[in-house]
């Protein structure tokens, strides 16, 4: 396959939201460098995501095999798939976290490689724990999705204003104080989420944003996408079940074995039973709890 770009090998500038390594959600996000290169030229009609021909390898195993997945301007997609599909690989391909063996990669139009712009896209990672040691307030871990739109010194007010209304937008503001180790599971997920909204990102990736979470914050965390979506936000989800984002999303991409084998309309769940072999073990499940089945076409 073309390979214009050469493999992606390096260690990426990583935004605050896409932390370079998996561990507690509530790590402190290494600031930027200041950006010494001249402003890109921004082309407002590029896709936020560019993935062609893509394949990476994991522990001497190929997990992705030529994955070709377009996020167009303003798209809710979701990425399906059984479990060990592929999912997160690809997620965290494009947020520089997996190298790329091969195929291309491009955010914004621009080459993965020449990218710098990392403000402009918002990570939520696969939810590891429920809680982690660090000692952070709800405030503090959200004022850290703003590093990246920030010039070092105090916040602005712009910045404050950001984080206030990202804590609304997940119905957090209550508990702005509070450690995050005093949370839910339910709760400190909409914390990661609106530690990604406070950068006021153009794209929004989520990897499993309803994972462990009780039916209370699945609404509200559908409320705030709904409200991102309406300002015209570009959303990229992982997701083993539509669920109550099924009217969000406007196309569905499924993985199986690291390749692509549906781009188009969401498929239709089909039932609880009806797809043997398709079920879908979630990862922070109990070791011995039922799997969950999809009833997706994956
Ligand atoms: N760090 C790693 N080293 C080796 N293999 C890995 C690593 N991370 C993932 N894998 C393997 O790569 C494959 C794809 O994993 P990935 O997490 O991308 O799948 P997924 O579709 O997101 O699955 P899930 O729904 O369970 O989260 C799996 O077989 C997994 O075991």
């Amino acid at each position: 396959m073309a390979t214009e770009e050469p493999m992606e090998t390096e260690e990426p500038d990583i935004a605050p939201t896409a932390p370079p390594h998996p561990g507690p959600a509530t790590d402190a996000p290494t600031h930027p460098a200041p950006a010494t290169h001249p402003a890109p030229t921004v082309d407002p009609a590029a896709d936020p995501i560019s993935l062609r021909g893509a394949t990476a390898t994991l522990g001497g195993r190929p997990v992705l095999r030529g994955i070709d997945l377009t996020v167009r301007r303003g798209e809710v997609v979701a990425l399906l798939g059984a479990n060990g599909s592929g999912k997160s690989t690809a997620v965290r391909s494009i947020v520089g976290q997996v190298p790329l063996s091969g195929g291309e990669l491009a955010l914004f139009g621009t080459p993965r490689r020449r990218f710098r712009d990392w403000a402009r896209i918002g990570y939520v990672p696969q939810r590891t724990t429920a809680a982690s040691g660090v000692p952070a307030t709800v405030r503090e871990v959200v004022s850290a999705g703003r590093l990246a739109r920030r010039r070092f010194g105090p916040p602005r007010k712009a910045d404050r204003a950001a984080v206030q209304r990202a804590l609304e937008l997940v119905g957090m503001a209550d508990r702005a104080r509070d450690p995050v180790s005093a949370l839910s599971g339910g709760q400190h997920q909409r914390v990661l989420i609106a530690r990604a909204l406070a950068g006021e990102p153009e794209l929004l990736i989520m990897d499993e944003p309803m994972a462990g979470v009780d039916l209370a914050s699945q609404e509200i965390l559908a409320g705030t996408l709904r409200e991102q979506v309406a300002t015209g936000a570009t959303v990229l989800l992982v997701l083993h079940e539509l669920g109550p984002l099924e009217p969000l999303i406007d196309r569905a991409v499924v993985l199986r074995d690291g390749c692509v084998v549906h781009d188009g309309p969401p498929p239709k769940a089909v039932g609880q039973h009806a797809l043997p072999g398709h079920d879908h073990v979630h990862p922070h499940a109990a070791s011995d709890a039922e799997p969950i089945r999809t009833g997706l076409l994956t």
